[in-house]
């Protein structure tokens, strides 16, 4: 579920009159996501989605994220516009949190995505990156790297309450990762956890990107390694180069990958995979059942983890050689 924080009629009306956006016709909490409070709201000028940022999202890092979205929007790349306050702020506060207004999009996430949806997610991954080549914040990787060493120090002695073996195979990994994790790709902002619920569809025509709460500014190839791990394993736990293909030339078709970046995608796939582990492991370990975060499986993010492992070369992801 995802209204942590409870608002009244009262207290939103009164917030909205720090906006244009008319009266307050309606409004309903949303049960999907697991970071934020969430509302869609209907007023005198159509249908808005509220969000309340709980603890997860720090307050210093709004203006990067929201101002990404604007600088995205505006440039037509079909995600949400934040909707400015009446003194020009995209910023405001509501129930004690800090909170902001966006635009509705139309659309439909994917359960199961289709190859052509891969392709069109890859070529929508490609649009963002041009596009935020000039947007003037950034915002450093909290999730890279040292990141991931942190989350494993406070998940690592209890690893084996989910799997046995996997302390000595990620202690491992993290030896590799010091010498072999590339020190300069072409970079930028990227979106970092362009998962399918973050992705829009009407029919196999996207609609929408979603929350950037997770931006930052770190390599191209490792946004397109984190769509690799996020979009095309099935169900059952089996990589789908149709899938990948499919993903990869989309991209291509908008921003082509250079070689170092082609060579560096099983490790990026790699370290994405593991990325997503520690964070499901770290939730999974110390997160109290009944809390209000959601928690997800570990285990799906390790069995893509060690697919990646076997990789030797992007051809396996379904990436035409040069
Ligand atoms: N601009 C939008 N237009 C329409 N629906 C939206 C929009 N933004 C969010 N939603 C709805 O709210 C839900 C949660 O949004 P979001 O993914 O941003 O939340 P979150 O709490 O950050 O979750 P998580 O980080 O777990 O994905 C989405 O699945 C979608 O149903
Ligand atoms: N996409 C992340 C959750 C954070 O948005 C995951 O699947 O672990």
């Amino acid at each position: 579920m995802a209204v942590y924080t409870d608002i009244t009629e009262t207290e939103l009306s009164v917030f909205l009159t720090g906006y244009d956006l008319g009266e307050l016709r309606s409004y309903r909490g949303i049960a999907e996501g697991s970071e934020n409070s969430n509302f869609v709201l209907h007023t005198g000028k159509g249908e808005f989605i509220l969000t309340l940022y709980e603890k997860r999202v720090e307050e210093a890092d709004l203006p990067f994220f929201l101002g990404l979205m604007q600088h995205l929007a505006l440039k037509g790349i079909t995600c949400p516009l934040p909707v400015a306050r009446s003194d020009g702020s995209l910023i405001g506060r509501l129930a004690g949190r800090p909170a902001a207004i966006i635009t509705f999009l139309e659309g439909i996430w994917p359960r199961r995505p289709t190859a052509p949806q891969c392709r069109e997610v890859g070529k929508a991954l490609a649009g963002m990156h041009l596009a935020s080549a000039d947007f003037t914040l950034s915002r450093p990787n909290a999730l890279s790297v040292e990141g991931w060493r942190k989350l494993w120090a406070g998940a690592r002695e209890r690893s084996g309450e989910v799997d046995t073996g996997l302390k000595e195979e990620i202690d491992r990994d993290f030896e590799l990762f010091a010498h072999a994790w590339p020190a300069d790709l072409p970079s930028g902002v990227i979106h970092a956890d362009l998962f399918p619920d973050n992705v829009f569809f009407l029919g196999d025509k996207l609609s929408g990107l979603i929350d950037f709460y997770f931006a930052c500014n770190d390599f191209y190839a490792y946004d397109v390694a984190t769509c690799l791990n996020a979009w095309c394993f099935e169900k059952d736990g089996a990589f789908n180069i149709t899938k990948g293909a499919a993903l990869l030339s989309g991209y291509e078709s908008v921003r082509p990958l250079s070689g170092r970046e082609k060579d560096a995608l099983p490790v990026l796939a790699r370290g994405s995979a593991l990325r997503f582990t520690l964070t499901r492991l770290y939730d999974w370990l110390t997160i109290p059942d009944g809390a209000l975060v959601q928690k997800r499986d570990p285990m799906e993010f390790v069995r893509r983890w060690r697919f990646h492992r076997q990789v030797v070369s992007a051809t396996e992801y379904g990436l035409i050689p040069a």
